[in-house]
């Protein structure tokens, strides 16, 4: 153990989406801040090549490569977690895609007691964080540390996918992120001219940095609790202990899986699970750790007659080389894009009021293993985007280092089994409809002969997928299974708040990035108020 304790202002744990946004906001207001990250520095190329994440997803060296329990409900198949251990946390391996999610989803918050978590409230907080390229509007803004782009290019099957879309029934759509969410059409990315954009290169520059001490490689080990405030953390570097104080605050960032796994292994959490793992209960917090909510998706796969696929690229060494060196020219062509070109915002059924279910175009498709099937093909993805279901994540150890158990129970609700098969049967629909259809040369998967509800719902059950949004798991409110109030203080301590995609009380209606980084953004704008107190 390093004698000498050091003291900062603010101590940041975890330099993921939010905690970047965090740290950065603090300290470019000129306060002394330490942000400890488990994993390293992001010097992996292929992280900020936007199509290289496929190169990142089961990479231990820059991700968590996590594991879900058996899913009861999914045939006991365990899910494969990839989460980012790296500077930029999972926004340096994600897919890039900026989707705010519904004005509804936080006008929801509110009325569940979240004060100051409304849409009126939350909008000044994405438009304050965005540089959107299109210019400023009622809904954007620009000048902030968050590049938002447009693709760099059109794709054939995208077109197709949208004109087909329209022909059922679907409004085109410009901007998932205006007006209204429901319709066809491209998406935007965390991206500036090619580049992925993570917070990492957002926040962390200029003034904000000479006020930051960044320690890569350090997995935090404990909050220390004395006389219930926060005071400190312990770290491993290696086999080195160390330790920092906090004169202010420390903020909890680690993600929805870590964050409810670093207060439970400090003793902070349902009694019942910390004793289990030989833990001494500090603070009994029983909701830390439950409430765990992602997305679901089913994909229908195609073989594809139009030969611009990212298996093309894969499949034919030439193709993808030239295609590499014009993204290296240029900065354009399939490498300077994410794959998942467009979406089609539809509702799952008559009676549901505000679209459910988003459905992706992505220009692969894949065999188990992720390798890129050996011909051209793409998957047309249903994702449920506010499912019923709720899991949860426990410690079994008091090891930061040791995977916390992950249980999503996917599928245990009824409603989220019928809003699956409605996705996948709508998605299949698109590939049977002019001129997506004139694309495809057959269905891969489900198949022609997977026709029934109950042949369709087997299949989801076999093949279904995380979407890797975990979210909820140290939620705000105000209720007994609230972890924090709504300015993000942990319920019953003093000096420890947690600031990022766990604190969701119920998941959005879009890709939980960007409302993470807008949750780091106003999570920093309440630590800042407090401090000028
Ligand atoms: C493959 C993939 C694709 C995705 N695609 C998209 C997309 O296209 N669009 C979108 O909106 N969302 C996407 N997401 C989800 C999105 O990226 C996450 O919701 C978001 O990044 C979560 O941010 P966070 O700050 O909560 O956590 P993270 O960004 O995961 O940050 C947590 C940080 O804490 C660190 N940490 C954890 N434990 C410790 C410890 N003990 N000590 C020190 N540091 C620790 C981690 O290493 C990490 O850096 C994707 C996710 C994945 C995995």
């Amino acid at each position: 153990m390093t004698k000498d304790v050091k003291s900062y202002d603010y101590i940041v744990i975890g330099a993921g989406s939010a905690g970047c946004a965090v740290a950065g906001r603090l300290g470019e207001a000129g306060h002394k801040v330490l942000l400890l990250e488990a994993g390293g520095a992001d010097r992996n190329p292929w992280i900020h090549i936007p199509l290289g994440y496929s190169r990142l997803y089961a990479n231990p060296k820059v991700n968590w490569c996590y594991e879900s329990c058996e899913e009861p409900h999914l045939n006991n198949r365990r899910l494969f977690q990839p989460r980012g251990k790296v500077l930029g946390g999972t926004g340096a391996i994600n897919g890039m895609i900026y989707m705010r999610g519904q004005p509804e989803d936080f006008d929801g918050w509110r009325e569940q007691g979240c004060t100051g978590w409304g849409w009126d409230d939350v909008l000044p907080f994405f438009k304050s964080c965005e540089d959107q390229e299109r210019g400023p509007n009622a809904y954007h803004g620009v000048g902030g540390p968050v590049a938002v782009s447009d693709l760099r290019t059109r794709h054939r099957l995208g077109e197709a996918f949208h004109a087909a879309s329209e022909r059922l029934g679907v409004p085109p759509n410009s901007d998932f992120n205006g007006a209204r969410q429901e319709g066809t059409g491209y998406v935007q990315t965390t991206t500036r001219k090619g580049w992925r954009w993570s917070t990492a290169s957002g926040y962390l520059r200029g003034a904000a940095l000479k006020n930051i001490n960044i320690r890569v490689n350090a997995l935090v080990q404990r909050i220390r609790i004395a006389e219930g405030r926060a005071v400190g953390v312990r770290w491993t570097e290696g086999t080195a202990e160390h330790e920092a104080k906090a004169d202010g605050e420390i903020i909890l960032c680690g993600g929805a899986f870590n964050s409810p796994q670093i207060l439970q292994v400090s003793g902070i959490g349902p009694g019942a699970v910390l004793r289990a793992a030989g833990i001494d209960v500090v603070h009994d917090l029983p909701g830390v750790g439950e409430n765990l909510q992602d997305h679901f998706g089913i994909g229908a796969e195609y073989r594809s007659t139009v030969k611009s696929t990212v298996n093309d690229l894969y499949n034919n060494p030439i193709k993808g080389g030239a295609q590499l060196l014009r993204y290296l020219l240029f900065r354009t062509g399939p490498f300077a894009d994410n794959g998942n070109y467009s979406n089609t915002f539809i509702r799952s059924g008559p009676d549901i009021d505000r679209p459910d279910m988003m459905v992706t175009f992505m220009a692969w498709c894949t065999s188990e293993e992720l390798k890129p099937l050996p011909f051209s093909g793409f998957t047309i993805l249903a994702e449920h985007m506010r499912p019923q279901s709720r899991g949860h994540v426990q410690v079994t150890s008091d090891d930061a280092a040791i995977q916390p158990k992950i249980q999503f129970n996917f599928f245990a609700d009824e409603a989220d089994q019928q809003a699956a098969l409605a996705g996948l049967k709508f998605a299949r629909k698109i590939g049977q409809t002019q001129p997506m259809a004139d694309c495809i040369d057959y269905e891969i998967a489900p198949g022609r002969d997977v026709e029934t509800d109950d042949a369709l719902l087997a299949y989801c059950r076999a093949n279904g997928l995380s979407l890797l949004h975990p979210v909820g798991t140290c939620k705000m409110g105000t209720g007994a299974d609230a972890v924090v109030d709504p300015q993000l203080k942990v319920h019953g301590l003093k000096g420890l708040r947690v600031v990022d995609a766990s604190i969701m009380p119920r998941i959005v209606t879009g890709n939980t990035n960007a409302a993470t980084i807008m949750i780091g953004e106003k999570g920093a704008a309440h630590i800042l108020a407090d401090a000028r107190q």
